[in-house]
């Protein structure tokens, strides 16, 4: 049997950082001299002197003619002063050095040309417009202190102040070394994987990220899962003089391929492995002749935030500045996060403005989910020693994003449909970015109720009359006026495998023996419509096999289909056609977006109502197929008024 790690023992975030500054963290001692034009974001190794003054002589700062201030004193209108050209008064454009003994300017259109000469009717100060010598710089006068970051800016100063190349610390070498032999270039064509194989993204993540701290990287090719192998790897690494960190990525946790650990011990030792944050649990950090080797965990989001809380400020340690903290806002939750006593946990969320507060909505948690950092747009950080936070709560948030662009976001909550990415593309462009979360029609409404979303994407069906999401409103939101914005009606059908071998026509032949039917969530707006099909069948529910095996989205039953769990799902055709699934149809549907009466005048929902009625995003629409349009855009209701503000 392979043997397995287990964590040494899990040690706080902080004290991981504390160990990991203490032991790696000093200044680094690498410098090089480098053009100053070259120079944005990097560190200044040592103070940098100004080597010439700016203005290097006294100039000229404005068009004019340059002359002595003391021959105009007594100028007026009444009494005004007669300049001689090239006598005591010379023509001179601003940034043009002064000639011999003048000592102002007087500006081109404060003077007339007369026969008398240039008549002056006001006195003009000495060093009126002039620029004088070292005004700006004066050379010996310290430009930028040690530790100085570069930014374009400065390179003004520098290059002005006479400074043509300047000291700076090297950038610290990352070497990334991917390991797991699922791993597969990411230059590979994605359409020829094969089965288990998993695209290497981590490694171009991370490099990027260790850029943006300061540091310059280089990744290796995948590693092979054998711990000797990575040993020999670390070794070389190690001893390389451009290489300063080493992050191993994957196999850092207690899988029997996980082998960075013994690797270290191999090689090195290791100074922790496992820290009580989530993601990121497994993290280890070794050290292999005198340098640090982080073995980040491989589920992506754990690479990231290992990185983001102990590399990041390790490479600026060692640059010699100091940690940066993400900004931070007020916001209330949209629904309770249970979370587990004795972890750090970092959970990802979706903000938006609504009705004057910044609500919170939590993303999935999965580690491995890429999409639940890129979606986010903050991090909660929930200590170890709480269990969770509840609905409503007040808390603080990490910024991922400006807060300007959240003050921009359309939040939509409820049923997904293909549709609302496009409308996402259409409202990109006015500045306006739609976050969408997928909890069913009825979790819109609800998301409605609570005031923690702007608009419900909604298709219930009420069987009594076929009418569509009316009835659940005035259940759901008996307070709450709303109104209805028609997106499409859409067609709802099943999802088959290829070929449609079972051949499934019609609801039906989903009684056949045999055949597996996978169904949707309670509250679905698909599950009502299929509840709706079965009885207007008079079928039993209980006759379909598999009735009571659900899934939560289109999509998820479109797999089901595709792994051969399941034979038929009721669906919509964009899940088939992802999954290069047969679609049957079977029925027309509505779909609305509801929104209350009082987010009328937002501006997000004022672009959203002007979308859906220009002939671009309808027929736009149109093309996606499997849509019908011709009420696109409708708004209907609300069927009450809104309560007047007191
Ligand atoms: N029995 C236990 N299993 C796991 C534990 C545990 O405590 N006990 N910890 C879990 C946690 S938490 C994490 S995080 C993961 C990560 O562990 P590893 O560092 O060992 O990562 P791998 O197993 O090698 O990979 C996980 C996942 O990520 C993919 N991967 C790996 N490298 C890359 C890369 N460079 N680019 C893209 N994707 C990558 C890999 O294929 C796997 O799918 O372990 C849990 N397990
Ligand atoms: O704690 Mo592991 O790093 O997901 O998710």
């Amino acid at each position: 049997m392979s043997q397995r790690n287990v964590y040494l023992s899990m040690i706080p975030l902080e004290q991981a950082r504390e160990i990991t500054l203490r032991e790696f963290g000093s200044v680094t001692s690498k410098k090089e001299e480098i053009p100053s034009s070259q120079a944005v974001g990097r560190v200044l190794a040592e103070a940098v002197m100004a080597a010439a003054s700016s203005p290097p002589h006294h100039v000229a700062a404005m068009d004019g003619y340059a002359i002595r201030a003391k021959e105009t004193f007594h100028a007026s209108e009444s009494h005004p002063v007669f300049l001689k050209e090239m006598e005591n008064a010379f023509p001179v454009n601003t940034g043009q050095v002064l000639p011999g003994d003048s000592d102002a300017v007087v500006m081109i259109e404060k003077v007339t040309q007369e026969e008398k000469g240039l008549r002056l009717e006001a006195p003009v100060f000495p060093w009126q417009h002039v620029r004088k010598i070292g005004e700006d710089i004066v050379a010996t006068e310290m430009l930028f202190p040690a530790t100085h970051e570069i930014t374009p800016y400065c390179i003004g100063a520098l290059l002005s102040g006479g400074v043509r190349s300047v000291p700076v610390f090297m950038q610290p070498g990352v070497l990334i070394l991917p390991t797991g032999s699922e791993l597969v270039s990411a230059e590979r064509d994605p359409a020829l994987l094969r089965p288990g194989e998993v695209i290497e993204s981590n490694s171009h993540v991370l490099g990027r990220l260790a850029e943006s701290c300061g540091g310059r990287w280089t990744a290796a090719p995948p590693i092979r899962d054998e711990v000797d192998l990575l040993a020999s790897q670390l070794e070389e690494a190690a001893l390389r003089e451009d290489v300063d960190i080493i992050l191993t990525v994957g196999g850092s946790s207690a899988g029997s391929h996980d082998f960075t650990r013994t690797a270290l011990e191999k090689t090195g030792n290791v100074l922790f492995h496992g820290i009580t944050m989530m993601p990121g649990k497994p993290v280890v950090l070794g050290k292999v002749c005198s340098k640090p080797v982080f073995g980040i965990p491989g589920y992506p989001v754990s690479a990231i935030l290992a990185f983001e809380e102990l590399v990041r400020p390790l490479i600026r340690s060692m640059l010699g500045r100091p940690v940066i903290h993400r900004k931070k806002c007020t916001v209330f939750l949209s629904r309770a996060i249970p979370s587990r006593l004795g972890l750090e946990e970092f959970v990802r969320i979706r903000l938006a403005e609504i009705a004057g507060r910044t609500i919170a909505a939590p993303l999935p948690r999965g580690a491995g989910c890429i999409t639940s950092i890129t979606e986010a747009d903050a991090i909660l950080r929930i200590p170890a020693n709480s269990e969770g936070l509840a609905t409503g709560a007040e808390t603080t948030a990490e910024l991922l994003r400006p807060i300007e662009e959240i003050h921009n976001t359309l939040l939509v909550v409820g049923s997904h449909d293909n549709a609302l990415d496009l409308l996402a593309n259409h409202l990109k462009p006015m500045g306006i970015r739609l976050s969408s979360a997928h909890v069913g029609s009825m979790g819109g409404l609800l998301a409605i109720r609570s005031q923690s979303c702007h608009m419900a994407g909604s298709h219930l069906l009420d069987p009594s009359d076929g009418s569509y999401n009316k009835n659940a409103i005035a259940r759901i939101l008996p307070e709450t006026p709303v109104y209805r914005l028609h997106l499409a009606v859409r067609i709802q059908g099943f999802i088959v495998r290829k070929g449609n071998p079972m051949n499934i026509r019609r609801t039906a032949d989903l009684l056949r023996p045999g055949l597996r039917f996978i169904n949707r969530q309670p509250g679905s707006g698909t599950r009502i419509l299929m509840d709706y099909e079965l009885q207007k069948n008079t079928i039993f529910p209980g006759d379909i096999e598999g009735y009571d095996n659900e899934e939560t989205t289109h999509m998820a039953v479109a797999a089901a289909v595709l792994s051969g769990s399941a034979d038929a799902g009721l669906g919509i055709a964009a899940a088939a056609r992802a999954l290069d699934l047969d679609f049957v149809p079977l029925t027309p549907e509505t779909y609305e977006l509801i929104f209350p009466a009082e987010l009328m005048q937002t501006p997000q929902i004022q672009a959203v109502i002007r979308i859906l009625s220009t002939k671009t995003f309808r027929e736009s629409l149109k093309a996606l197929g499997g849509y019908t349009i011709e009420n696109t855009g409708k708004l209907t209701g609300p069927e009450r008024t809104p309560p007047e503000k007191t």
